[in-house]
């Protein structure tokens, strides 16, 4: 696990100390937006136009802001445009790790090569996912929040699979729980688990069973975080929901309350879960060997616990 700095890679874990024990998050580096004609989108540079055989996915099954872009990728119909590499779930001394066999386009062993081929000077972490060009030989983006949203539409002319899950007229609300979520839930686990000091944990904490709370209580209300119609909101919330009782209840401390255990919360799970080619982009094994396995200063013996047993498949019952 580490970063880059000029282009060199350093083994270095998050450095908390500079927050008092809290994790922040680093934005990402690489902003640029394919669209449907090539121009600019919302940042970066114009030139990367939506086109068949151009751009490569590389995940890790386990990450949640991969997983992310690959559910996208399937409820877009994007398979067949847009091929994905998957990273082994161990993120060890040298980061993200193609094995057992390298990466197809560079035949390259570690993520963080690619990273450097974009741009031999990058500083920063090197994480998943990332976005490919191959014409530019590039990275397009590795902000899945904004890799989503390209998926969402910018295909849209060479799939016909015109389904959005961002309607214009719904944006700022998706928006304004997307920061919620993100802030208390998303990032809001990692900020319990990598704390290093007993206020920063409790802080993230009663932030992340407080935002349950409420998004249960929601839930109790409304089919949907907007309303009635399934958005990138819902996508969203479901990548931490899934991964919560198998791993952060346990592995991050996050053990006020198990998601199986919330009535509202749990049904929509499921029910997301459900949903047609969602359960195939979910691989509780690298989710479990990536969280248990790779992070050895909080798990040294690096065992990977076998509970608990999921009930993911049985009747959603949401018909709010
Ligand atoms: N903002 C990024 C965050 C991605 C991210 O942090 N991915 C994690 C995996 S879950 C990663 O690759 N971490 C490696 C590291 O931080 O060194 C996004 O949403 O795309």
């Amino acid at each position: 696990m580490g970063l880059l700095v000029d282009g060199k890679w350093h083994d270095k874990w998050y450095d908390t100390a500079k927050h008092g024990g809290r994790f922040v998050r680093e934005d990402a580096r690489f902003r640029n937006w394919i669209t449907a004609d090539g121009s600019a989108g919302p940042g970066g540079s114009a030139g990367f136009t939506a086109e068949a055989d151009r751009y490569h996915l590389y995940v890790s099954l386990a990450c949640p802001w991969a997983h992310r872009t690959l559910i996208f990728r399937a409820l877009k119909g994007l398979q067949e445009l847009i091929p994905v590499s998957v990273v082994h779930p161990h993120m060890l001394a040298s980061g993200w790790e193609f094995a057992p066999d390298p990466e197809p386009l560079h035949g390259s062993r570690f993520l963080h090569e690619l990273y450097t081929r974009a741009d031999d000077t990058y500083t920063g972490r090197v994480t998943v996912p990332v976005l490919w060009d191959k014409k530019q030989q590039t990275i397009v983006s590795n902000e899945s929040a904004e890799i989503i949203r390209m998926f969402n539409g910018a295909f849209d002319h060479l799939t016909a699979n015109t389904e959005d899950f961002c309607p214009i007229g719904l944006l700022p609300e998706i928006d304004r729980i997307n920061e919620f979520v993100y802030h208390r839930v998303n990032n809001g686990v990692y900020r319990c688990g990598f704390a290093t000091t007993q206020d920063a944990y409790e802080e993230a904490f009663h932030e992340l069973f407080g935002a349950l709370d409420e998004l249960e209580l929601l839930l109790g209300k409304s089919r949907y975080l907007v309303g009635d119609r399934l958005t990138e909101a819902d996508w969203r919330l479901f990548t931490t929901l899934v991964r919560f009782d198998a791993v952060y209840f346990c592995h991050f401390k996050t053990n006020q309350r198990m998601i199986s255990s919330y009535a509202h919360l749990q049904g929509y799970l499921k029910e997301l879960y459900q949903y047609p080619g969602v359960r195939e982009t979910v691989n509780f094994e690298h989710i479990k060997q990536h969280y248990f396995f790779s992070h050895g200063h909080m798990n040294p013996a690096r065992i990977v616990p076998l509970g608990p047993v999921l009930d993911l498949d049985s009747p959603h019952g949401r018909h709010i």
